[in-house]
């Protein structure tokens, strides 16, 4: 089945501002209607160019525990954990739920990051979304689908400040502001945990 622009209907008023210092995070459950989610989940694992990327760690090659596709416009380059990546170019499906998100948002995108978590053996571990390409304060749209897994949030600094939140199918989570420069993220392993795709929508500059 062809997700149609009309299929991605969107549903969600409720936005929970996230009241974290020095951050700006919006947590919007059931962004997506739950029908339109899942077919979007099943066409996105059916027809996404599937990687398994290597990373540098301390001079150490690593598989990253997750599969993940690169798209954007073309001419994009991005560097990503130490990787450089060029998009595969947008495919209808991605190109109508950016539109979705810039007139929900109304911010602009030009590239996405795609991640397949198999299962909870899979993981992100922490990092910023800081790269320099993506500006001073980056803006990160990441819509989750599938199975729920925690996004968890620290501190930079020593506060020990940190924060946890389920993200849901279906659901939008908004990064803005200095986010990424006071704060870090990561989905932690989680047993049992079915499959879970998420996009995280940026602007490369
Ligand atoms: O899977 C997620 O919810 C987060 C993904 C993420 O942090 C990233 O791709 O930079
Ligand atoms: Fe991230």
């Amino acid at each position: 089945m062809t997700n149609t622009p009309k299929q991605l209907g969107l549903l969600g008023k409720r936005t929970d501002v996230l009241q974290l210092p020095d951050a700006d995070i919006e947590y919007r459950p059931g962004f997506l209607e739950h029908a339109a989610a899942m077919a979007l989940f099943e066409q996105l694992l059916a027809e996404t160019d599937w990687r398994q990327e290597t990373v540098q760690v301390y001079g150490k090659s690593h598989l990253t525990p997750r599969l993940s596709c690169w798209m954007g416009d073309a001419g994009l380059d991005y560097q990503y954990s130490n990787m450089t990546m060029s998009p595969t170019p947008w495919s209808e499906l991605l190109q109508t739920l950016k539109a979705r998100l810039e007139s929900a948002t109304g911010d602009k995108f030009n590239s996405v990051l795609i991640n397949l978590y198999r299962d909870g053996a899979d993981s992100n571990g922490w990092h910023s979304d800081d790269e320099p390409e993506l500006g001073e304060s980056p803006v990160i749209a990441s819509v989750s689908l599938g199975a729920v897994r925690d996004f968890k949030l620290r501190r930079k600094n020593k506060s020990g400040e940190s924060y946890s939140l389920a993200l849901e199918h279906g659901s939008l989570l908004m990064m803005r502001g200095s986010t990424q420069r006071y704060w870090q993220h990561q989905i932690p392993k989680r047993a049992h945990a079915g499959p879970r795709i998420n996009l995280t929508f940026r602007f490369v500059y």
